[in-house]
């Protein structure tokens, strides 16, 4: 029979449940709590084991869409508990690295639509945390006139009485004389577009979530979840119960929901983030003229392309592929590993054509990782099957700029709270 106590330990309320047997587990917990009831505590319960701290939620995996979630639901007057498989920060999953796009421009109306909310999120913890996050760049669509995508973007940005522009061919040379435009393409200019600083906001998000009153554990890896109308959560160091849980591991999230009997077509992509330096330091003007830029569509490029300002390593300018070969997170780095696609050749091949004043080759090359899903849109969901478990995976390589609305979702997919979005497009079974 299980027993259980509360113990009130300075705010918060810790439950352990308890069964009669003793063991050395209570005793190391107590010292390390150094609960002031710690004796009367032992008597009572007798060296009990094994101990399982009580959360309202559990947040599984502390990347930007988890740490958002705590957020969140800290926000609305919960206490959650953020549990990280490696010491913050790290750099293995998706959220690391200095910095991503943030854009209204989509050609899904649902994604402009949620990037409004977006924005003044963003905004509250630039302002919160005292962190500049947001640089306003704009961004350069680019395309072959009409294409379908670059239309939707268009009338998107129309419809959503977003400030936006068409450049013609002409235009375009004029405006980025670095880059080289061919025939036939056209661009649309998303005046909201910018760059977010995604390793300060992380950790900004992270520190205004314990501020909060929020608790992250990292260094701890979930290793078992036991679902029910209580979830056990099992980690390398300790056992966790929460009425609800949410799992937000990110590249990990198969081989996190495989035992609990759900299988989601992701894939897993190890991505080549490139950048690129001058081809003669100082001669031109392309560090200073190349735009934030997505490019689709283009004359003998089969892969959508895009490009940031130079941001994190003066001098060199990030353009990378918008897709990369299948891998699981542990094996990215594997060199020996063949590539399927030759990214790098890609786009070594772009510069040269479309940014003719850049060396060919990359300067410096890291990792991240993508999670796709089979029609890019997220999966923000209950588990089919246990209705406590909320799931939000499959970010698909665009998931940064969304995660503070992404957050708000899946904190209201688990306290029950009413959702401010139709979440139709992220449904499980839509599969
Ligand atoms: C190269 C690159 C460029 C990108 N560019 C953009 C962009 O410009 N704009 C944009 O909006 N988005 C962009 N994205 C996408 C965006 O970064 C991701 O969608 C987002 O970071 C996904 O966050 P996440 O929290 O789902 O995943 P992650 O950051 O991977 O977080 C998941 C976390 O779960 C933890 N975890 C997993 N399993 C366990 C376990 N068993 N126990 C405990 N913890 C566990 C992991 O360690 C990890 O920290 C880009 C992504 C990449 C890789
Ligand atoms: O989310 C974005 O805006 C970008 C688009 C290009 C690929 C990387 N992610």
């Amino acid at each position: 029979m299980l027993q259980c106590k509360q113990i009130r330990h300075t705010a918060r309320v810790v439950q352990i449940a308890v069964p009669p047997a003793g063991g050395a587990y209570l005793e190391s917990f107590l010292r390390a709590s150094s609960f002031s009831a710690e004796h009367s505590v032992k008597k009572q319960v007798n060296m009990a084991l094994p101990i399982y701290s009580t959360y309202d939620c559990i947040v599984l995996g502390a990347g930007i869409q988890g740490s958002f979630t705590a957020y969140h639901l800290a926000k609305s007057g919960k206490k959650p508990l953020l549990l990280e498989q490696f010491p913050l920060p790290h750099t293995r999953g998706s959220s690391h690295g200095q910095t991503r796009i943030i854009r209204k421009a989509y050609p899904e109306d649902f994604y402009t639509h949620m990037m409004e909310e977006g924005y003044k999120l963003w905004e509250e913890v630039e302002k919160a945390s005292g962190t500049k996050l947001y640089r306003n760049t704009e961004l350069l669509v680019l395309a072959p006139d009409g294409n379908p995508v670059l239309e939707s973007i268009c009338k998107n940005l129309e419809d959503f009485k977003i400030p936006w522009e068409r450049l013609t061919q002409e235009t375009l040379k004029q405006r980025y004389p670095g880059f080289s435009i061919k025939p036939g393409e056209v661009g649309c200019v998303d005046s909201s577009g910018g760059v977010l600083c995604a390793d300060k906001a992380l950790k900004a998000v992270q520190e205004l979530f314990q501020q909060m009153g929020g608790v992250i554990h990292d260094g701890e890896k979930v290793q078992s979840i036991e679902p029910g109308p209580v979830i056990k959560v099992t980690t390398t160091k300790h056992t966790y119960a929460a009425e609800k849980l949410v799992i937000t591991a990110g590249p990990w999230a198969q081989k996190v929901l495989s035992p609990l009997g759900l299988q989601l077509p992701l894939k897993t992509l190890r991505i080549n983030v490139c950048y690129w330096k001058e081809k003669f330091p100082g001669k031109s003007d392309i560090l200073t003229n190349a735009p934030l830029f997505l490019a689709g569509g283009l004359n003998g490029v089969e892969h959508e392309i895009y490009g940031l300002p130079s941001q994190e390593y003066p001098g060199l300018i990030k353009i990378c592929l918008h897709n990369g070969n299948e891998a699981e997170p542990e094996e990215r780095d594997d060199l020996a590993k063949e590539d399927k696609i030759k990214d790098i050749s890609i786009l070594s091949s772009f510069v040269s054509n479309y940014l003719p004043d850049l060396n060919p080759e990359p300067a410096i090359i890291e990792r991240c990782m993508y999670t796709v899903t089979p029609d890019h849109n997220y999966i923000l969901d209950h588990h089919p099957l246990h209705k406590n478990i909320v799931i939000g995976a499959g970010f698909s390589g665009h998931g940064f700029k969304i995660s503070p609305v992404v957050g708000k979702i899946l904190s209201e997919l688990c306290t029950g709270a009413p959702l401010t979005y139709n979440l139709k497009p992220f449904q499980i079974n839509r599969f």
